[in-house]
């Protein structure tokens, strides 16, 4: 597969704050790649030098082959940005918005799918500036789409989402993957990362503390599991061995069972609190 986005050695300071301390990333295309860290650690600095929005201190960068200090035009059509602050209380309506932001690519998509998509056709005549919160983050993705982009950027796409916005959300983002668009998000959501991304990286301090794919990061699938029932709770490496003592125990049904590992927050948690950070 080809590298969409490759990262060596990037560094970046603020003055006194080393925003990013030397991160390594090597994303394929086609991949859905998950950062995650607490606030400060670095995720949007990196994003946005990506973007070719920021100047890094040192580094290899290549975004779909091109150096984002050094961009093209051809280059910029071929990137989809979804950035976290909400477009203006624009006085447009929604499609002509979005049919105005599609005169701007070689390649855009259709305007009024890309609104179905996002779940806004009934909202299409209504003015941007007249929607609520999560509805304007919704006209933000389709902007961030509607040029068909090959690389997408999302960074905390969600936020103000109700659950069934996220979930359609969702639903719209394993749709851009499935037909090969190499998506770069960023998100507190960990059950978002776990949803949508096939990798992850963790980052805190401007350093990546993990990486991998979200159900075995930080030794996640080899962790102890926790068997509770009705009466008792146990952590064990056999769960499946406990269970059946129960089984007999109980002659039968086990009251109120249950058997859970860490959930991708306990290990986010552990990776950013470890005295390695
Ligand atoms: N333009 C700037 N000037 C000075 N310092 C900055 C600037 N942008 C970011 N920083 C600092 O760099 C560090 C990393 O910030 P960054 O925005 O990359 O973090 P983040 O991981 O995206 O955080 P969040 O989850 O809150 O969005 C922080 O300490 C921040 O205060």
């Amino acid at each position: 597969m080809t590298t969409a986005i490759h990262v060596q050695g990037l560094t970046k300071r603020y003055g006194d704050v080393q925003a990013v301390a030397g991160i390594d990333l090597e994303i394929k295309q086609g991949e859905v790649f998950a950062i995650l860290g607490p606030n400060g650690a670095g995720k949007s600095t990196t994003v946005e030098i990506l973007e070719g929005y920021r100047t890094r201190d040192a580094g290899e960068v290549l975004v779909l082959g091109t150096d984002p200090q050094k961009p093209t035009r051809e280059w910029r059509t071929k990137l989809g940005i979804v950035l976290q602050t909400a477009n203006d209380a624009a006085e447009l309506t929604v499609r002509e918005m979005v049919r105005h932001f599609a005169g701007y690519y070689p390649r855009s998509r259709d305007p009024d799918e890309v609104i179905a998509k996002v779940g806004l056709t009934e909202k299409a005549d209504v003015r941007v500036r007249k929607l609520s919160g999560g509805q304007r983050r919704r006209v933000d993705v389709a902007l961030g789409v509607i040029g068909n982009p090959q690389l997408l950027f999302l960074d905390e796409p969600t936020t103000g989402f109700d659950p069934e916005a996220r979930r359609q959300f969702w639903d719209l983002i394993k749709g851009l993957a499935a037909e090969g668009t190499t998506i770069l998000l960023t998100t507190h959501y960990l059950d978002e990362a776990e949803a949508l991304a096939g990798r992850v990286a963790v980052i805190a301090k401007g350093r990546i503390v993990a990486e991998g794919d979200p159900a075995t990061l930080g030794g996640r699938s080899s962790a102890k599991a926790r068997v509770s029932w009705l009466g008792g709770s146990e952590e064990t490496d056999t769960p499946t061995r406990l269970v059946q003592e129960l089984a007999d125990r109980f002659d039968g049904e086990i009251p109120g069972l249950a058997v859970s590992r860490p959930t991708l927050e306990d290990i986010y948690l552990t990776l950013i609190e470890a005295p390695h950070v």
